[in-house]
């Protein structure tokens, strides 16, 4: 074995005792909606090709965090954010950030899908086109073609793209809004409840996708569910009255968690 191979070796053994590295961090997050404080000191590594759950009772913050991600507590009035979030190790919240680039590179699928009313192609082609990301149509229509494909949507819609997104099913119409944000080439995807509106064999289309989307992204999901919860992710971390509670390996957390309240959440016993 010469030098070279040893080093390689010695490089996938380190990678294997390692944790996936850190693609976004919170350190010390407190939300503020008025008077009213949502979430206490919450740290949290969000880690790279991960899908890292949220999950907690109805009101403990889940959502709160998940929208410091990318800043869209910003859109709120009300809401006020102190401590600390990167993203490779870069201050999101610092002034020179763009916010534009910023929910870019952090992008967002929510509850309620939720397209624009223009065509699937439109709906896909939108933020490449503000972002200046192609150079002319056959690029765009490059992109186009490899978001849906990429959502697991090509072959439903390829020959219809210039139908409304809005007539999709709820199913079809999740996976554009996830196509539209993949469009970008965004690096984190946050996913609120995705799967709430939809029924449960477009539930497991997404939850199959978010499975395969995890290669090229970091994911993080607020759900409910904790069937979803135990089966698209590798993480989980448990929130309640604004507090994280715990967060691990999400086979740990469903088994043998360290903290009461997860352990009487997840067997359904309050929330
Ligand atoms: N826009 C807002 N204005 C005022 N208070 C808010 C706002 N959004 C959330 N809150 C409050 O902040 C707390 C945390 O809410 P958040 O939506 O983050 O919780 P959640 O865990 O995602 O809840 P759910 O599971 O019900 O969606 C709650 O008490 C909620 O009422």
């Amino acid at each position: 074995m010469n030098i070279m191979t040893e080093a390689a070796v010695e490089q996938k053994v380190q990678a294997g005792l390692n944790e996936p590295a850190v693609k976004m961090k919170g350190e010390s997050v407190d939300v503020h909606y008025g008077e009213k404080q949502a979430l206490f000191g919450v740290n949290l590594d969000i880690r790279e090709n991960q899908v890292t759950a949220l999950i907690g009772p109805s009101g403990c913050g889940k959502s709160t965090f998940l929208r410091c991600l990318n800043r869209m507590n910003d859109t709120i009035d009300i809401a006020r954010v102190s401590g600390k979030i990167t993203l490779d190790g870069e201050d999101v919240y610092d002034p020179k950030i763009d916010v534009v680039e910023l929910r870019a590179r952090v992008g967002m699928v929510f509850q309620k899908p939720n397209p624009f009313p223009k065509s699937i192609y439109e709906n896909v082609a939108y933020g490449p086109r503000i972002h200046g990301l192609t150079k002319n149509r056959a690029e765009l229509d490059g992109i186009v073609e490899s978001s849906l494909k990429k959502a697991a949507l090509w072959n439903e819609v390829k020959d219809r793209l210039n139908e409304s997104g809005t007539g999709l099913s709820g199913g079809q119409q999740q996976r554009l809004c996830i196509a539209r944000a993949i469009a970008v080439s965004p690096e984190v995807i946050l996913m609120d409840e995705p799967c709430s509106a939809l029924d449960p064999i477009a539930t497991a289309k997404v939850e199959e996708l978010i499975d395969e989307l995890r290669e090229n992204y970091t994911i993080v999901i607020v759900t409910h569910s904790m069937q979803q919860a135990a089966r698209v992710s590798q993480r989980t971390a448990m929130f309640h009255i604004g507090y994280l509670v715990e967060e691990g390996a999400t086979e740990k957390m469903f088994t043998n968690p360290d903290d009461k309240r997860t352990q009487d959440y997840i067997t359904g016993r309050f929330g």
